[in-house]
């Protein structure tokens, strides 16, 4: 079986590229290609800090590109508010997503080159370049290049190299168990969503449904009686869960089929999801208007008419009553980021 792609081939933008996917109907998700870390980094648990000189921890350095729809690019700028890293600066993508890729828009040219389409700062960090133009992009303006497209990989290094005011995301003491939690929700929850989406399959939807209902159910329980995660601090874990649960009501449930339960439907699930969105420096990197016109218009295959669902009706600044399981002190006022 195979499916079709837009990508970079050799440096030359190609529309339709077959892509193997294997016989069962499963979505695979490919790897991504630039994976240098700053310097500082500390990767994983115990680790040591990455001695990397060729790009040293300055804020003032580093660029990244996102589009608000995408929740692997929201980690990052979620990360870069809550930390309080007002020096590395950011710049959006127009939300849909069509046969040349990402672009910019008039409204948000590329503030760097004035590049019309992202594959453009692919192709001056590697003109030869082969692989998906994707979201997020950690872009170096002195040697311009990119250092890392890997959410997973910017966030960390966000959270470990560099000083922001705010909140750090990964504190001593819990990281092993923030990494057993983000590696948890990623395949069940993270990608659960897309392999429902994109299976296709009836059997392989079906498992993917199944698996990704449990996950929420039982994640729902776990919220019962801690306000965060991993307890009672606000963590990386709850970054990338957050991403995928504050898209799960205008977009996963119809448009990737994953109707079983809206978020809004859990008692936990769904006032821990309003609880990070009010948390401050969240709600300005939220764009329902972004993320429902982006995967309604960009799926043609999903949705071949391109038309939004207005629905639902539901607002993630209303009351919810976690407030009583606090925070740490310290935790409690991150200086909101501005992007
Ligand atoms: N592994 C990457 C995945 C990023 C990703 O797949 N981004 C999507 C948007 S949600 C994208 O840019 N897709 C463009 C494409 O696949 O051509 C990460 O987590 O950073």
């Amino acid at each position: 079986m195979s499916d079709a792609t837009n990508m970079l081939v050799d440096g030359e933008w190609r529309t339709g590229v077959r892509r193997d996917t294997g016989d069962s109907g499963e979505f695979e998700r490919t790897e991504t290609s630039f994976r240098n870390w700053i310097d500082g980094s500390v990767p994983e648990p115990g680790a040591e800090p990455v001695d990397n000189p060729e790009f040293p921890a300055e804020q003032d350095r580093y660029h990244v590109y996102i589009c608000r729809a995408c929740p692997w690019a929201h980690r990052v700028a979620m990360t870069r508010a809550l930390k309080g890293l007002d020096g590395i600066s950011l710049s959006l993508t127009r939300p849909e997503r069509y046969d040349e890729g990402w672009e910019f828009s008039d409204s948000e040219p590329d503030p760097l080159y004035g590049a019309d389409y992202l594959r453009e700062i692919y192709t001056k960090a590697d003109d030869d370049y082969t692989g998906r133009v994707t979201v997020p992009v950690l872009w170096d303006e002195e040697a311009e290049t990119i250092v890392n497209n890997e959410s997973e990989e910017i966030m960390r290094m966000l959270d470990t190299a560099f000083e922001g005011n705010g909140v750090d995301l990964w504190p001593e003491g819990s990281r092993r168990e923030v990494d057993d939690l983000i590696d948890d929700v990623y395949p069940r929850i993270n990608n659960g969503v897309y392999r429902a989406g994109f299976a296709s399959t009836q059997a392989a939807y079906d498992e993917a449904v199944d698996e990704l209902f449990d996950a929420l159910d039982e994640y729902d329980d776990l919220l019962a009686d801690r306000r965060y995660l991993a307890g009672d601090r606000l963590t990386e874990a709850d970054v990338a869960m957050f991403a995928t649960l504050v898209r799960f009501d205008h977009v996963y449930h119809t448009h990737f089929r994953c109707n079983r339960r809206g978020i809004h439907e859990y008692d936990n699930l769904w006032a821990y999801t309003k609880d990070l969105y009010q948390t401050p420096g969240i709600a300005d990197t939220v764009n329902v208007d972004h993320i429902t016109r982006h995967y309604y218009k960009s799926h043609e295959s999903l949705n071949p008419k391109r038309l939004v669902p207005t629905g639902p009706d539901i607002d993630f600044a209303e009351a919810h009553d976690r407030d009583e399981r606090r925070a740490a002190p310290e935790q409690l006022a991150p200086d909101a980021t501005a992007d």
